[in-house]
């Protein structure tokens, strides 16, 4: 049985002129898919012979929410929810000025083993589909009653090591027939695959791309994201300097603070020497502390930090903490759900 959102427009006139009906169905049935409809019935534009049809071939995916979490200032909203196969991953949903932002999963698990990171404890378990994907949206837009402004692929999951799935699913959601959110409203987070940034500069989009950094240099580095033996820093800035070239896009660099680790003030200039050419934004994150082994650096510190690289033109935020009480960094909540559940 296929679920319908996993197939993009000219995958459903396909399907369609299997059956035996005109390639305009496919839009039609968009237009009622991107409604969030629960079931094929629903379909008020079809016959009853032609909702059959489609029934015996295919069916509408639906995430159920298994869990929900709202942070003490209610802007965070955090869901563990349920894939067909019984697995589950987790969405979050921020509530902001301008909208809401949503993170998505890419895959269950990760297979990266970054070593402060919850999503990668157990390894990868499969990749998403990019219908999957989308109902991560869907799911989250029911529950809230408010549509989603902004997407970003910062879940669990590494998103070039799902790279086909990942792109039908930007393709879709930007569509003006899909969820129809704007591909500068869209991010795409990488531990540094470089393959896939190439790949990406080359698709014609205007996504933001997001490389998780985190260091400054290739030791520090490779001590906690094993990728890094593969794909080293020179590589990846190369790659992303690549990436502004084919389409104008300043690229953003994650950097989580790790305290006694990659924090020092030698540690930002160094940072700052690295990028001091590059179109580009770091974000710093003080680390979420995933287990006793990684710890944030004080309010100064990370002050001082981000001061340091300011002062040598490198345009930078820290990252507002968000649900930080409600296990909002990614991975963290499944995580939980896991150990609750004996896995
Ligand atoms: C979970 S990853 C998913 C996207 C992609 N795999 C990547 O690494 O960029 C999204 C972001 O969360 C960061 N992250 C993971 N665990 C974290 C933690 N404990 N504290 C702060 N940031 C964390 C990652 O480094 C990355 O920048
Ligand atoms: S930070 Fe990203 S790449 Fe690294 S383990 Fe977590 S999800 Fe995977």
């Amino acid at each position: 049985m296929i679920d319908l959102y996993d197939l993009n427009e000219k995958e459903l006139e396909k399907f369609f002129e299997k059956i035996g009906e005109p390639a305009y169905r496919a839009r039609q049935l968009i237009n009622w898919l991107y409604k969030g409809i629960n079931d094929i019935s629903e379909i008020t534009v079809f016959s009853n012979d032609l909702k059959n049809r489609i029934k015996e071939k295919a069916y509408i995916g639906r995430l159920s929410i298994v869990k929900k979490q709202l942070s003490k200032d209610r802007n965070t909203i955090k869901y563990l929810l349920k894939l067909k196969d019984k697995n589950v991953i987790e969405t979050v949903v921020i509530k902001y000025r301008f909208g809401y932002t949503q993170c998505v999963s890419t895959q269950v698990g990760c297979r990266m083993g970054c070593a402060f990171c919850a999503s990668t404890i157990n390894g990868m378990e499969r990749n998403l589909s990019s219908g999957e994907m989308i109902e991560q949206i869907l799911a989250a837009q029911r529950d809230l009653g408010h549509k989603i402004s902004r997407v970003v692929l910062m879940g669990s999951g590494e998103p070039f090591d799902n790279y086909d799935e990942v792109l039908k699913f930007v393709r879709c959601i930007n569509s003006d027939n899909g969820l129809n959110i704007g591909q500068r409203h869209i991010t795409i987070s990488t531990c540094g695959i470089v393959p896939g940034i190439m790949k990406l500069a080359d698709e014609g989009l205007q996504v933001n791309l997001a490389v998780s950094l985190h260091a400054p240099d290739d030791e520090i580095r490779s001590q906690i994201m094993p990728i890094n033996k593969k794909y080293g820093i020179a590589d990846i800035l190369q790659a992303c300097k690549y990436y502004t070239l084919r389409t104008n896009r300043r690229v953003t660099f994650e950097y989580a603070l790790i305290r006694g680790f990659n924090d020092s003030i030698h540690h930002a200039v160094e940072l700052a020497r690295l990028l001091r050419d590059m179109l580009c934004h770091v974000n710093l994150i003080p680390v979420n502390e995933v287990n006793n082994q990684f710890v944030r650096p004080s309010e100064e510190r990370i002050q001082e930090f981000a001061k340091t690289l300011q002062n040598r033109g490198i345009s930078t935020t820290v990252r507002r903490e968000l649900g930080s009480d409600i296990d909002a960094a990614c991975g963290q909540l499944r995580r939980s759900y896991m150990n609750s559940i004996g896995k």
